[in-house]
């Protein structure tokens, strides 16, 4: 059968959007456990963007406690533009990241490309903190703020972002995953009410029903483009450990590749970000391991034109 999806792949070494090093080098892991190969394996064509390069500005520290925001600003600017044309030459996009930050370019340059998307956030952690609400300072636990309409008056116009403006609604989010939310942003996620489904939700529900009803909270109509941002840290740190802000009691290995199941099912995924994998946290062997285990499942069998028609069995892989 001749390849069916057209798979860009593109490599974001960003670090800056929080504190240690090492998230820069996930796309240089990634490839290294043969990502490219098991896509390309499952029958998709794909294409390689090699990775963007950052520049990391001087004195990027002033006296407001956001950390390195020009660093971060440029760099997604980057990000952005090269989704943008990777969504719009009509290839599925993989970023590789990278720490989380990376996800404010990932869904302005998608949101510009396909202006209907809904984004799908699996991570611990709500990443949805203003400049004001951060306690903590690094802009990978802020990337929603700065894409999300109603949360405009709330994000300062900082230097290095004036090329962001505001893409999404917070109606187009949903977050799967969550145990560990700062209080500024359990305020915004109640104030607004983004559509979230906690890890108790998946011990009570099963990881079955919080996946439909998630899908049904942000898209009724089962329709819409989907932006799925992954974050290692949302699966147990039993097995993704090279993470730097690993929460235990995570989702479980097969949790998370049935989400990517269903997600690529659905024949509407248009972005993947893969985002947190940090090489210099203990030995990353397993992390790697598993994030191209559960990101093969994006792009793999059981996609849409890889179907028979009528005859559902999907094809070894
Ligand atoms: N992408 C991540 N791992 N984010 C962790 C964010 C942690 C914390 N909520 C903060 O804002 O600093
Ligand atoms: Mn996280
Ligand atoms: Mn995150």
């Amino acid at each position: 059968m001749p390849p069916v999806f057209k798979v860009g792949v593109l490599g974001v070494p960003l670090s800056k959007g929080q504190p240690r090093d090492g998230t820069e080098n996930g796309p240089k892991a990634l490839r290294n456990a043969g990502i490219i190969k098991v896509l390309e394996d499952l029958g998709n064509q794909v294409i390689d963007h090699g990775d963007l390069q950052f520049e990391t500005i001087e004195n990027d520290n002033p006296k407001d406690k956001i950390k390195n925001p020009k660093t971060v600003g440029a760099a997604n600017k980057k990000i952005s533009d090269a989704v943008y044309s990777i969504v719009k030459s009509e290839q599925l996009c993989l970023t590789m990241g990278g720490d989380h930050s990376m996800a404010m370019g990932s869904i302005h340059g998608h949101a510009l490309a396909e202006p209907n998307i809904v984004v799908v956030w699996v991570d611990a952690h709500a990443d949805i903190n203003t400049p004001l609400t951060s306690s903590s300072g690094n802009i990978h636990g802020m990337p929603l703020s700065f894409v999300s309409k109603e949360l405009e008056a709330y994000v300062p116009k900082l230097k290095g972002f004036e090329w962001c403006f505001p893409c999404i609604s917070v109606k187009d989010i949903v977050y799967i995953g969550l145990r560990d939310v700062d209080e500024g942003e359990r305020c915004i996620i109640e104030h607004f009410g983004i559509a979230h489904y906690s890890m108790q939700d998946v011990d009570r529900m099963g990881i079955g029903e919080v996946v439909d009803k998630a899908l049904k909270a942000v898209d009724p109509t089962g329709t819409r483009p989907i932006h799925l941002s992954f974050d290692v840290d949302a699966l147990d740190p039993a097995i993704t450990p090279s993470t730097g802000t690993p929460v235990a009691g995570g989702l479980s290995f097969r949790e998370g590749q049935y989400i990517m199941e269903v997600l690529a099912n659905t024949g509407r995924l248009s972005v993947v970000d893969i985002a947190e994998i940090n090489t210099t946290v203990g030995n990353s062997d397993v992390t790697v391991k598993t994030a191209v285990e559960i990101v093969k499942k994006c792009f793999g069998q059981k996609r849409g034109g890889n179907f028979l028609p009528s005859y559902g069995l999907p094809k070894a892989n």
